[in-house]
Protein backbone atom coordinates (compact mmCIF):
# COMPACT_ATOMS: atom_id res chain seq x y z
CA UNK A 1 0.00 0.00 0.00
CA UNK A 2 1.09 3.70 -0.66
CA UNK A 3 0.11 7.27 -0.14
CA UNK A 4 -1.04 8.71 -2.61
CA UNK A 5 -1.25 12.49 -3.98
CA UNK A 6 -2.70 14.07 -0.59
CA UNK A 7 -2.80 18.18 0.70
CA UNK A 8 -4.64 20.03 3.68
CA UNK A 9 -5.03 23.37 4.42
CA UNK A 10 -7.73 25.72 5.37
CA UNK A 11 -11.00 26.66 2.97
CA UNK A 12 -12.79 29.49 2.37
CA UNK A 13 -11.18 32.22 4.65
CA UNK A 14 -13.60 34.70 4.06
CA UNK A 15 -11.40 38.11 4.76
CA UNK A 16 -12.63 41.69 4.10
CA UNK A 17 -9.92 44.05 4.05
CA UNK A 18 -11.23 48.04 4.03
CA UNK A 19 -8.74 50.81 3.66
CA UNK A 20 -9.97 54.15 5.20
CA UNK A 21 -8.90 57.19 2.86
CA UNK A 22 -10.81 59.85 4.96
CA UNK A 23 -14.26 59.71 3.33
CA UNK A 24 -13.50 57.28 0.82
CA UNK A 25 -13.09 53.62 2.10
CA UNK A 26 -11.91 50.74 -0.13
CA UNK A 27 -12.89 47.32 0.19
CA UNK A 28 -11.54 44.10 -0.83
CA UNK A 29 -13.66 41.15 -0.33
CA UNK A 30 -11.72 37.83 -0.63
CA UNK A 31 -12.35 34.08 0.23
CA UNK A 32 -8.99 32.17 0.27
CA UNK A 33 -8.87 28.59 0.66
CA UNK A 34 -5.02 27.58 1.66
CA UNK A 35 -3.56 23.71 0.39
CA UNK A 36 -0.59 22.98 1.37
CA UNK A 37 1.32 19.26 0.04
CA UNK A 38 5.23 18.42 0.55
CA UNK A 39 6.59 15.53 3.35
CA UNK A 40 3.35 14.62 5.21
CA UNK A 41 3.70 11.34 4.62
CA UNK A 42 4.05 10.73 8.65
CA UNK A 43 1.31 11.98 9.79
CA UNK A 44 -0.87 9.80 7.51
CA UNK A 45 1.19 6.81 8.10
CA UNK A 46 2.37 7.11 11.45
CA UNK A 47 0.09 10.14 12.97
CA UNK A 48 2.95 12.11 13.79
CA UNK A 49 2.91 15.94 13.31
CA UNK A 50 5.87 17.27 13.84
CA UNK A 51 6.11 18.03 10.27
CA UNK A 52 2.04 19.79 10.31
CA UNK A 53 1.77 23.47 10.47
CA UNK A 54 -1.95 23.63 11.30
CA UNK A 55 -4.76 24.57 8.96
CA UNK A 56 -5.89 26.99 12.05
CA UNK A 57 -2.12 28.79 11.21
CA UNK A 58 -2.93 28.76 7.67
CA UNK A 59 -6.20 30.54 8.62
CA UNK A 60 -4.57 33.50 11.25
CA UNK A 61 -1.52 33.73 7.94
CA UNK A 62 -4.56 35.24 5.39
CA UNK A 63 -6.29 37.47 7.95
CA UNK A 64 -2.61 38.41 8.94
CA UNK A 65 -1.61 39.32 6.10
CA UNK A 66 -4.27 40.99 4.61
CA UNK A 67 -3.43 43.31 7.57
CA UNK A 68 0.52 43.46 6.98
CA UNK A 69 0.78 43.38 3.22
CA UNK A 70 -2.71 44.58 2.06
CA UNK A 71 -4.38 43.52 -0.52
CA UNK A 72 -3.35 45.11 -3.78
CA UNK A 73 -5.16 42.45 -5.62
CA UNK A 74 -5.68 38.95 -4.98
CA UNK A 75 -2.58 37.76 -7.76
CA UNK A 76 -0.39 39.91 -5.68
CA UNK A 77 -2.09 38.15 -2.16
CA UNK A 78 -1.93 34.85 -3.26
CA UNK A 79 1.81 35.19 -4.88
CA UNK A 80 2.64 36.72 -0.94
CA UNK A 81 0.92 33.58 1.04
CA UNK A 82 2.46 30.80 -1.53
CA UNK A 83 5.80 32.28 -1.16
CA UNK A 84 5.59 32.59 2.48
CA UNK A 85 4.26 29.31 3.54
CA UNK A 86 6.94 27.19 0.84
CA UNK A 87 9.95 29.34 2.30
CA UNK A 88 8.83 28.96 5.82
CA UNK A 89 8.15 25.47 6.04
CA UNK A 90 11.16 22.62 5.28
CA UNK A 91 7.87 20.34 4.88
CA UNK A 92 5.97 22.56 2.75
CA UNK A 93 6.94 21.76 -0.92
CA UNK A 94 3.86 23.15 -2.85
CA UNK A 95 1.35 26.00 -1.52
CA UNK A 96 -1.77 26.20 -4.22
CA UNK A 97 -3.76 28.67 -3.08
CA UNK A 98 -7.28 29.74 -4.70
CA UNK A 99 -9.14 33.08 -4.21
CA UNK A 100 -11.96 33.98 -5.06
CA UNK A 101 -12.76 38.02 -5.30
CA UNK A 102 -15.95 39.43 -4.80
CA UNK A 103 -16.88 43.03 -6.89
CA UNK A 104 -18.49 45.59 -5.00
CA UNK A 105 -19.18 48.87 -7.02
CA UNK A 106 -20.22 52.25 -5.35
CA UNK A 107 -24.00 53.32 -4.40
CA UNK A 108 -23.33 56.75 -5.68
CA UNK A 109 -24.01 59.16 -3.53
CA UNK A 110 -25.62 63.08 -4.65
CA UNK A 111 -23.47 65.38 -4.68
CA UNK A 112 -20.28 63.06 -5.71
CA UNK A 113 -20.10 64.05 -9.64
CA UNK A 114 -19.20 67.87 -8.43
CA UNK A 115 -16.28 66.15 -6.49
CA UNK A 116 -17.69 67.19 -2.82
CA UNK A 117 -16.01 65.50 0.13
CA UNK A 118 -18.91 63.13 0.78
CA UNK A 119 -19.27 59.80 1.96
CA UNK A 120 -18.15 57.27 0.44
CA UNK A 121 -18.67 54.22 2.33
CA UNK A 122 -21.48 52.11 1.02
CA UNK A 123 -21.35 49.77 -1.85
CA UNK A 124 -23.36 47.36 -3.66
CA UNK A 125 -22.13 43.80 -4.72
CA UNK A 126 -21.58 43.24 -8.58
CA UNK A 127 -22.91 41.27 -10.59
CA UNK A 128 -26.85 41.67 -11.31
CA UNK A 129 -29.89 40.97 -8.69
CA UNK A 130 -32.96 39.10 -9.14
CA UNK A 131 -35.93 40.44 -10.09
CA UNK A 132 -39.10 38.90 -9.57
CA UNK A 133 -42.86 39.74 -9.88
CA UNK A 134 -46.11 37.87 -8.81
CA UNK A 135 -49.47 38.64 -10.65
CA UNK A 136 -52.75 37.57 -9.67
CA UNK A 137 -56.21 38.31 -11.09
CA UNK A 138 -59.64 36.71 -10.60
CA UNK A 139 -61.53 38.10 -13.77
CA UNK A 140 -62.03 41.37 -11.94
CA UNK A 141 -59.19 42.69 -10.29
CA UNK A 142 -55.08 42.91 -10.36
CA UNK A 143 -53.11 42.00 -7.67
CA UNK A 144 -49.21 42.70 -8.54
CA UNK A 145 -46.14 42.22 -6.24
CA UNK A 146 -42.73 42.46 -7.36
CA UNK A 147 -39.31 42.26 -6.19
CA UNK A 148 -36.01 41.22 -6.03
CA UNK A 149 -33.54 39.07 -4.11
CA UNK A 150 -29.80 38.66 -3.71
CA UNK A 151 -28.97 42.48 -4.45
CA UNK A 152 -26.28 42.78 -1.72
CA UNK A 153 -25.12 45.71 -0.19
CA UNK A 154 -22.29 47.17 2.57
CA UNK A 155 -21.62 49.80 3.92
CA UNK A 156 -17.86 50.29 6.20
CA UNK A 157 -18.93 52.84 8.72
CA UNK A 158 -21.98 54.90 9.90
CA UNK A 159 -24.25 51.63 11.44
CA UNK A 160 -23.47 51.09 14.98
CA UNK A 161 -25.92 48.33 17.79
CA UNK A 162 -25.70 49.31 21.44
CA UNK A 163 -28.14 49.64 24.17
CA UNK A 164 -29.98 46.65 23.67
CA UNK A 165 -30.97 44.14 26.63
CA UNK A 166 -28.91 41.81 28.45
CA UNK A 167 -29.21 38.84 30.10
CA UNK A 168 -27.43 36.33 31.65
CA UNK A 169 -26.99 34.95 28.37
CA UNK A 170 -25.38 38.04 26.47
CA UNK A 171 -21.97 38.47 25.54
CA UNK A 172 -22.19 40.66 22.37
CA UNK A 173 -20.03 43.73 22.51
CA UNK A 174 -21.45 47.02 21.87
CA UNK A 175 -20.82 48.18 18.29
CA UNK A 176 -20.18 51.89 17.77
CA UNK A 177 -18.52 51.78 14.26
CA UNK A 178 -19.27 48.06 12.94
CA UNK A 179 -19.65 46.94 9.41
CA UNK A 180 -23.65 46.90 7.92
CA UNK A 181 -23.81 43.99 5.10
CA UNK A 182 -27.27 42.20 3.98
CA UNK A 183 -28.37 40.43 0.85
CA UNK A 184 -32.13 42.63 0.74
CA UNK A 185 -35.08 40.53 -0.01
CA UNK A 186 -38.14 42.59 -1.15
CA UNK A 187 -41.46 42.66 -2.33
CA UNK A 188 -43.49 45.73 -3.31
CA UNK A 189 -47.18 45.86 -3.83
CA UNK A 190 -48.89 47.79 -6.24
CA UNK A 191 -51.79 50.03 -5.50
CA UNK A 192 -52.88 49.38 -9.13
CA UNK A 193 -55.75 46.53 -9.36
CA UNK A 194 -58.40 47.83 -11.75
CA UNK A 195 -57.98 47.97 -15.52
CA UNK A 196 -60.41 51.15 -15.50
CA UNK A 197 -56.56 52.93 -13.76
CA UNK A 198 -53.73 53.48 -15.93
CA UNK A 199 -50.90 51.20 -15.17
CA UNK A 200 -47.62 51.91 -13.90
CA UNK A 201 -44.98 52.28 -15.96
CA UNK A 202 -43.37 48.77 -14.84
CA UNK A 203 -39.72 49.33 -15.97
CA UNK A 204 -39.36 52.74 -14.81
CA UNK A 205 -40.91 51.58 -11.04
CA UNK A 206 -37.99 48.61 -10.88
CA UNK A 207 -35.57 51.02 -11.35
CA UNK A 208 -36.91 53.84 -8.99
CA UNK A 209 -37.91 51.88 -6.13
CA UNK A 210 -34.51 50.09 -6.51
CA UNK A 211 -32.67 53.60 -6.67
CA UNK A 212 -34.05 54.88 -3.69
CA UNK A 213 -33.56 51.64 -1.38
CA UNK A 214 -29.96 51.97 -1.94
CA UNK A 215 -29.88 55.35 -1.52
CA UNK A 216 -31.69 54.94 1.96
CA UNK A 217 -29.26 52.28 2.84
CA UNK A 218 -26.51 54.06 2.01
CA UNK A 219 -27.49 57.55 4.02
CA UNK A 220 -28.78 56.61 6.89
CA UNK A 221 -26.45 56.71 9.95
CA UNK A 222 -27.62 53.16 11.38
CA UNK A 223 -28.53 52.21 14.53
CA UNK A 224 -29.65 49.04 13.77
CA UNK A 225 -30.46 46.67 10.97
CA UNK A 226 -34.33 47.18 11.70
CA UNK A 227 -33.98 51.20 11.28
CA UNK A 228 -32.74 50.58 8.28
CA UNK A 229 -35.17 48.97 6.77
CA UNK A 230 -37.64 50.94 7.82
CA UNK A 231 -36.12 53.83 6.39
CA UNK A 232 -35.71 51.72 2.44
CA UNK A 233 -39.35 51.46 3.43
CA UNK A 234 -40.59 54.11 4.12
CA UNK A 235 -38.28 55.78 1.45
CA UNK A 236 -40.27 54.07 -1.47
CA UNK A 237 -43.55 54.82 -0.12
CA UNK A 238 -43.08 58.32 0.15
CA UNK A 239 -41.52 58.37 -3.11
CA UNK A 240 -43.54 55.83 -5.19
CA UNK A 241 -47.12 56.41 -5.31
CA UNK A 242 -47.49 53.46 -7.30
CA UNK A 243 -46.56 51.22 -4.39
CA UNK A 244 -48.72 50.71 -1.02
CA UNK A 245 -46.57 47.84 0.64
CA UNK A 246 -42.93 47.07 1.05
CA UNK A 247 -41.46 44.32 2.82
CA UNK A 248 -37.77 43.37 3.08
CA UNK A 249 -36.34 40.12 4.56
CA UNK A 250 -32.75 41.53 5.51
CA UNK A 251 -29.88 38.94 6.65
CA UNK A 252 -27.71 40.37 9.53
CA UNK A 253 -23.97 39.28 7.28
CA UNK A 254 -22.06 39.70 10.27
CA UNK A 255 -18.21 41.06 10.24
CA UNK A 256 -16.25 40.44 13.14
CA UNK A 257 -12.83 42.08 13.12
CA UNK A 258 -10.33 39.98 13.75
CA UNK A 259 -8.47 39.76 16.65
CA UNK A 260 -4.05 40.29 15.52
CA UNK A 261 -2.72 40.79 18.65
CA UNK A 262 -1.74 37.73 19.49
CA UNK A 263 0.66 38.09 16.30
CA UNK A 264 1.71 41.83 17.54
CA UNK A 265 -0.72 43.80 14.76
CA UNK A 266 -3.21 46.23 15.84
CA UNK A 267 -6.34 45.49 13.90
CA UNK A 268 -7.50 49.47 13.67
CA UNK A 269 -11.44 48.61 12.06
CA UNK A 270 -9.04 47.19 9.05
CA UNK A 271 -9.17 43.78 9.03
CA UNK A 272 -12.65 41.00 9.20
CA UNK A 273 -14.14 37.29 9.18
CA UNK A 274 -17.31 37.67 6.97
CA UNK A 275 -19.50 35.29 8.70
CA UNK A 276 -22.13 33.51 6.73
CA UNK A 277 -23.89 31.36 9.42
CA UNK A 278 -25.42 32.22 11.91
CA UNK A 279 -27.09 35.33 10.88
CA UNK A 280 -29.16 37.33 12.31
CA UNK A 281 -32.86 37.76 10.09
CA UNK A 282 -35.10 41.01 10.22
CA UNK A 283 -38.17 41.36 8.46
CA UNK A 284 -40.41 43.50 8.55
CA UNK A 285 -43.92 45.87 6.29
CA UNK A 286 -43.74 49.05 5.57
CA UNK A 287 -47.41 50.05 4.93
CA UNK A 288 -49.42 53.54 3.19
CA UNK A 289 -51.30 54.70 6.19
CA UNK A 290 -54.51 53.26 5.45
CA UNK A 291 -53.78 50.35 3.29
CA UNK A 292 -53.95 46.79 4.73
CA UNK A 293 -50.91 44.59 4.79
CA UNK A 294 -51.36 41.31 1.87
CA UNK A 295 -47.70 40.46 1.22
CA UNK A 296 -47.27 37.15 3.17
CA UNK A 297 -45.33 37.39 6.45
CA UNK A 298 -42.66 34.76 4.72
CA UNK A 299 -41.28 36.14 1.55
CA UNK A 300 -40.44 32.52 0.71
CA UNK A 301 -44.06 31.58 0.14
CA UNK A 302 -44.92 34.34 -2.15
O1 LIG B 1 -28.84 45.60 13.72
C1 LIG B 1 -28.92 44.69 14.55
N1 LIG B 1 -30.13 44.35 15.06
C2 LIG B 1 -30.30 43.37 16.00
O2 LIG B 1 -31.44 43.09 16.46
C3 LIG B 1 -29.14 42.69 16.41
N2 LIG B 1 -28.92 41.67 17.30
C4 LIG B 1 -27.58 41.40 17.29
O3 LIG B 1 -27.03 40.49 17.97
N3 LIG B 1 -26.94 42.24 16.43
C5 LIG B 1 -27.88 43.05 15.87
N4 LIG B 1 -27.80 44.05 14.95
Amino acid sequence: MTLGQNQYGKAENRVVRIVRDGATHHIKDLNVSVALSGDMDEVHLSGSNASVLPTDTTKNTVFAFAKEHGVASAEQFGIHLARYFVTSQESIRTARIRIEEYAWERIARPGEETGADVPRHSFVRGGQETRLTQVTYDGASWEVVSGLKDLTVLNSTDSEFWGYVKDKYTTLPEAYDRILATDVTGRWRFAWSDDAEEAPDWEESYREVRAHLLQAFAETYSLSLQQTLYEMGSRIIEHRGEIDEVRFSLPNKHHFLVDLAPFGLKNDNEVYLAADRPYGLIEATVLREGREARIPVDLSNL
